[in-house]
């Protein structure tokens, strides 16, 4: 067994956000690679009229847990929900399992956090700040504890271009902001909201920044570290390539693109696409728990999970393998065949919108209501372009990431622990495994998020044929409409129409008389 597994065997561990993207795929492997571990304590809300058991039955009998099922049959033994909303101010846990908790946790792995980009500011510093601070607190009581692991993003200083693994300090103290969200009320909250996050486009990274520097002030004694992923994406290799379970992220412009709503993006082609594979994270995080526990730096140490530094690949790229990969997997029932334009200016990307996204939106509205249904996709088209602009600031800016500590940390790794813990984590050095990366993202995205069968890729192929040649016809007719247009009220056009007739005629003249020569 490797070092870092067998660490945590007999480890009780806590999660937060364990219903999250991240943190399912954090005990998922955390069970698959140390099944002999004691219990996994995960704090999760009663959401969407399910109770807790619901949620983790949900959670273990997905596609995910297949695979840990076999390797640790009472894998639902293991897992002990908790009831929690960090939210409230005591995060809601009840006294006899407070007390379970402070006595019996060895590490914390906190990943739950508002990722919206448009959260309110009193919504994400509940969230990413104060609930930190208060499970610092917690964590300070809990007499077994060997580390505490925060999870941050890359983007939390995403207003430099360089970034190093060190934190950065913020203009107003986390306190203060803490303080203020108490006795401001919404309207003022708005009305200084954009002047507290200043040149960070939204609330989520100003949050994450604080909860970043709450962490370095409030930590105390504890063993604490932070990792900082970049923009998450599908599973590379574990439990299986291309998991993939939610629209953030690239996940939703994927989709769109590959339905053909997404015809075109504000996008700057040169700038570097860090997406990191879910499973590289969370080996890295697995890694730093061990390493955190048994190292016992004196600072805290921050690890960044980035791609860019090691194997850069540009939007343009990405954007390629992505098209390319519909070619061979396409999704049911394209609107359009699937191509992005990527517009670098407000006047291009105002023109593209208009024609390939409101223009056809509005064409199929029409058609829509003539046969007597009702119209939806201007209200789609609305929403995709609100989210694109919500998204656009991370496709339009690179940065450089240093991974000092990330290599540091690779470095202590026995060989069997590379192996093991780390295998997504070798640098895809090689351009392809963009390419095969971005196949099983498109693949997994195709059986986990839209549930289509791969059975049916042949009609989907069809459809988009069907879809060329609609469009072929419809450039053709609307060619034809505008020339005879054109014709009727020029007599420039006319001209340059009779030019081009009498150059196809004597051309035709000369291959026939050719062509009776050879004869
Ligand atoms: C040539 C081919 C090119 C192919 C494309 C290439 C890929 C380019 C991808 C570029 C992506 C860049 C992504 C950058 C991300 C930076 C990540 C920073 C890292 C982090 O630390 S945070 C984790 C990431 N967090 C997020 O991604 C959250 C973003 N989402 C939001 O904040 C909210 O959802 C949003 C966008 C404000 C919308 O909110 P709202 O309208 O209130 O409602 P919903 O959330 O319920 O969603 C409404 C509607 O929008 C659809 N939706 C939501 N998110 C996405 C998405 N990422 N992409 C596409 N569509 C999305 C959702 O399905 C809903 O649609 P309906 O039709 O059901 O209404
Ligand atoms: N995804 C990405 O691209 C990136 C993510 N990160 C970071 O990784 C971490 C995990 O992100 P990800 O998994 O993608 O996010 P998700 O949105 O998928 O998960 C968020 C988790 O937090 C939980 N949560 C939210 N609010 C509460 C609450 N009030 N009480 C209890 N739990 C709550 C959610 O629970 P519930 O199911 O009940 O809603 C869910 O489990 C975050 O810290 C994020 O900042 C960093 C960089 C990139």
């Amino acid at each position: 067994m490797s070092m870092v597994a067998a660490f945590y065997s007999n480890k009780s561990i806590l999660i937060t956000g364990a219903t999250g993207f991240l943190g399912k795929v954090l005990m998922e492997k955390l069970f698959r690679t140390s099944p002999q571990l004691k219990v996994i304590y995960i704090l999760i809300r009663p959401k969407a009229g399910q109770t807790l058991q619901e949620r983790v039955f949900q959670i273990l009998n997905s596609k995910l847990f297949e695979k840990v099922k076999e390797i640790c049959p009472n894998v639902h033994e293991k897992i002990r929900p908790i009831s929690a909303d960090l939210n409230q101010s005591d995060l809601a846990i009840s006294k006899e399992d407070m007390q379970e908790l402070l006595s019996g946790t060895n590490i914390v792995f906190h990943c739950a956090a508002t990722v919206r980009f448009d959260a309110h500011l009193r919504e994400a510093v509940q969230l990413n700040v104060i609930a930190t601070q208060k499970l610092l607190l917690m964590a300070s009581q809990m007499s077994k504890l060997e580390a505490f692991i925060h999870i941050s993003t890359a983007f939390s200083n995403c207003n430099l271009k360089r970034i190093d693994e060190v934190i950065y300090p913020c203009p107003v103290e986390p306190r203060k902001i803490i303080d203020s969200m108490e006795w401001l009320d919404d309207a003022i909250i708005d009305e200084i909201t954009p002047k507290l996050i200043g040149d960070r486009p939204n609330t989520y990274t100003y949050t994450k920044a604080l909860g970043e520097m709450v962490i370095h002030q409030e930590s105390g004694n504890l063993n604490v570290a932070i990792i900082r992923p970049s923009i998450v994406g599908a599973s590379w290799q574990e439990p299986f390539p291309g998991w993939i379970d939610n629209i953030n992220g690239p996940s939703g412009l994927i989709i769109a693109s590959g339905k053909g709503f997404l015809r075109s993006l504000r996008a700057t082609p040169m700038a570097i696409a860090d997406v990191i594979p879910v499973d590289t994270v969370v080996n890295l995080t697995i890694a730093v728990g061990w390493y955190t526990a048994v190292h016992r730096p004196k600072s805290t140490l921050i690890y960044h999970s980035t791609s860019g530094n090691l194997n850069p690949c540009l939007w343009h790229d990405m954007g390629l393998k992505v098209l390319a990969a519909f070619e061979k997997i396409p999704f049911e029932r394209a609107f359009r065949r699937p191509y992005v334009d990527f517009t670098t200016n407000n006047f291009t990307t105002q023109y593209w919108n208009a024609v390939s996204h409101w223009a056809p939106a509005i064409i199929y509205d029409f058609y829509l209501r003539l046969t007597g249904r009702k119209p939806r996709m201007l209200k789609l088209m609305n929403r995709l372009l609100r989210t694109i602009s919500m998204l656009e600031y991370f496709i339009n800016h690179s940065w450089e990431w240093s991974t000092n500590n990330t290599e540091m940390l690779l470095s202590e790794l026995s060989p069997e622990d590379q192996r093991v813990i780390l295998l997504p984590l070798c640098r895809p050095s090689h351009a392809n495994h963009w390419l095969e990366y971005i196949e099983n993202y498109v693949l997994g995205i195709k059986k986990y998020l839209l549930k289509e069968d791969l059975a049916g890729i042949p009609k989907a192929k069809e459809h988009l044929r069907r879809l060329r040649n609609i469009h072929y016809l419809f450039n053709t007719a609307l060619f034809l409409i505008v020339w005879r247009l054109l014709i009727a009220r020029s007599q420039t056009a006319r001209n340059v129409w009779f030019l081009i007739m009498s150059f196809c005629y004597k051309f035709l003249s000369y291959f026939r008389a050719s062509s009776a020569l050879k004869v």
